[in-house]
C-alpha cells in the first residue's frame, strides 16, 4: 500500500511526540499497516523558534491553509490546540476528505458531535483518543470494551496538571503556586493553566466520557464544575488525618435514565484505588451493570504518554484505510439526556466549620443537620479550642446535593457558625 502522508498541525509537546513515536517506531508501524506513515507538513506559530528535535525546515509552514488544502496529504494531526480557527481547519479537511486525529478535548466537548457527523457525512475518520486521559486507551474502552454493558458510573482523575499538584501538596506540604509552576514546565498545563486549575478541562474531558458511557448527548454545560484553586493545606492535612486523600474528581453517574456529571475537589478513602493515583497518573473507575467494577491507570499527560495515543489513532485509520471502512467507527445515536435533580444527586460531605467554643454550640449544629433530614457519620474537632473558637470537622452519611445546600444556608444565619472553612463531596 502506498506512503500515507499526513499534516502535523502543531510541534509542542505533543506535535514533538508525535514526530519522535512515527520516526522512533517506523518500522513496527509499517508493519502493523503495510504502509510507511510519512509526516510531510508541519504548522508551528513561529518558524524560527529553537525545537528540542530537529525537523527538516522546509517542512515547517505557518500557513495551516497549506496543510489543510494540500491535495496529497492524507491525514491531519491536529495537536496545536484552540477552537475557533482550529475548528475551521478541521471541517475543511473533512469537507477535503482528509481524515483526522486530534488531542483537542475543548474542540471535541463543544462541537464533537458536528464534527463526527461530518466526518461520517464525507466517510472520513476522526478518532480522539488523546484528548482524554492521555496515555489511557479509555475512548476505545468505552465505544468497543463497554459496548455490550450497561454503564452507571464513570468516576476519574482525568487532569494531570492539578493531580501533580495535589499530590505534591499532600506529600511534600509544597505551595500550589510553586508545583503549579512545575507542572508548566513539564508540558502538562493547558497554554493557559486556568482551565487546568479551575476545573475546565477536566470538565471537557467528562463531557466525552459521559457522552460515549451513557450513549447521551450530554453537553459542557450540564457538567457542574470547581477547581482546585480553594484548596487548603490546612484541606488536605485534616482529611489525611481521617484517612482521605483529596482528589480532583470527574464524577458522573446514571440512575434508571437520569445522569449528573460533576467536576469538584472530593476526599477520596485511602482504601480507594482511585485515592492512590498520584502526580501526572491519571484514572479512570467505570462501573457496568454487568461487569462491575473496572480502573484503567496510566499517564494523563505530557509528550510521549499523549503522543502514543495519537499514534496509535493514526495506526486506526491507516488500518481503515487498507480495509477501506474509513468514516464507519462512529457511534451514530445519541439519547436524550435527562439531568438530575439536585434532590436525586446524593453522597457523604466533609464540612470544616469554625465556631464559637462555648456549651450548646455542638447541639444547635446537630438540630440543623436534623431539621434538614441529614444524618451525621462523625464529629471531630481537630485542635483544641482557643480564644479565636473552636474547628469542628463534620462527615454526614449519604444526603442529597439539596439538603446539604440547606444545611450550609441555616448555617449562614446560625451565629454559633463563624465560618464555613470548606465543604467537599466525599467518595470510597
Ligand atoms: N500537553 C499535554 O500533555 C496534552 C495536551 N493535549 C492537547 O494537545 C494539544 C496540544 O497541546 P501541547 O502540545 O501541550 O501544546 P503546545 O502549546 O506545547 O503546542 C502547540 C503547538 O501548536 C502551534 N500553534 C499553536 N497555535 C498556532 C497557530 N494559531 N498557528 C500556528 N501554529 C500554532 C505552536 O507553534 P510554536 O511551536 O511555533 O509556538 C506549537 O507548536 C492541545 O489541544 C492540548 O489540550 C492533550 C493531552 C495531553
Ligand atoms: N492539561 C492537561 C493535559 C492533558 O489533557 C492535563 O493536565 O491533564
Ligand atoms: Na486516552
Amino acid at each position: 500500500m502506498k506512503q500515507v502522508n499526513v499534516g502535523l498541525l502543531g510541534l509542542g509537546t505533543v506535535g514533538t511526540g508525535v514526530v519522535r513515536i512515527v520516526e522512533g517506531h517506523r518500522e513496527d508501524l509499517q508493519s502493523q499497516t503495510g504502509s510507511p506513515i510519512h509526516i510531510s507538513k508541519i504548522l508551528v506559530k513561529d518558524r524560527a523558534k529553537t525545537r528540542s528535535i530537529s525537523v527538516d525546515s522546509s517542512k515547517l509552514t505557518e500557513d495551516p491553509w497549506e496543510i489543510v488544502r494540500d491535495p496529497a496529504i492524507d491525514v491531519i494531526v491536529e495537536v496545536m490546540g484552540g477552537v475557533g480557527e482550529t475548528k475551521q481547519y478541521i471541517l475543511e479537511a473533512l469537507e477535503l476528505g482528509k481524515h483526522v486525529v486530534t488531542a483537542n478535548k475543548d474542540l471535541m466537548a463543544l462541537h464533537g458531535q458536528e464534527l463526527l457527523a461530518k466526518a461520517r457525512e464525507k466517510g472520513c475518520d476522526i478518532y480522539y483518543e488523546a484528548s482524554v486521559a492521555g496515555g489511557i486507551p479509555i475512548i476505545r474502552t468505552l465505544i468497543e470494551g463497554f459496548s455490550s454493558d450497561r454503564i452507571t458510573k464513570i468516576m476519574g482523575i482525568v487532569n494531570g496538571t492539578t493531580n501533580y499538584i495535589l499530590t505534591k501538596m499532600s506529600q511534600e506540604g509544597a505551595a500550589y503556586g510553586d508545583v503549579l509552576k512545575e507542572a508548566q514546565a513539564l508540558g502538562y498545563a493547558e497554554s493557559d493553566p486556568t482551565s487546568d486549575v479551575e476545573g475546565l478541562d477536566a470538565a471537557r474531558k467528562m463531557t466525552i466520557l459521559s457522552t460515549l458511557g451513557f450513549r447521551a448527548n450530554v453537553a459542557l454545560d450540564d457538567v457542574d464544575v470547581k477547581g482546585i484553586s480553594s484548596v487548603t493545606q490546612e484541606d488536605i492535612q485534616y482529611a489525611k488525618q481521617l484517612g482521605y486523600e483529596v482528589k480532583l474528581l470527574g464524577i458522573a453517574e446514571r440512575q434508571d435514565e437520569y445522569i449528573s456529571v460533576a467536576v469538584e475537589p472530593t476526599l477520596v478513602k485511602k482504601s480507594h484505588p482511585i485515592a492512590s493515583v498520584n502526580g501526572v497518573f491519571n484514572a479512570v473507575y467505570v462501573y457496568g451493570e454487568a461487569v462491575g467494577e473496572t480502573m484503567f491507570y496510566g499517564p494523563g499527560a505530557g509528550e510521549l504518554p499523549t503522543a502514543t495515543s495519537i499514534v496509535a489513532d493514526l495506526v486506526a485509520v491507516v488500518k481503515n484505510l487498507k480495509l477501506g471502512v474509513n468514516g464507519k467507527q462512529a457511534v451514530t445515536s445519541y439519547k436524550e439526556k435527562k439531568l438530575k435533580t439536585d434532590e436525586q444527586i446524593a453522597s457523604k460531605y466533609f464540612l470544616l466549620l469554625h465556631v464559637e467554643d462555648r456549651a450548646g454550640v455542638l447541639a444547635q449544629i446537630a438540630q440543623v443537620f436534623s431539621d434538614c433530614d441529614v444524618s451525621i457519620e462523625s464529629v471531630m474537632q481537630p485542635a483544641p479550642p482557643n480564644k479565636a473558637g473552636a474547628e469542628l470537622i463534620i462527615i454526614s452519611h449519604n444526603a442529597s446535593k439539596a439538603a446539604m445546600s440547606t444545611v450550609l444556608k441555616s448555617f449562614e444565619s446560625l451565629s454559633a457558625v463563624r465560618e464555613i472553612k470548606s465543604v467537599y463531596r466525599v467518595e470510597g
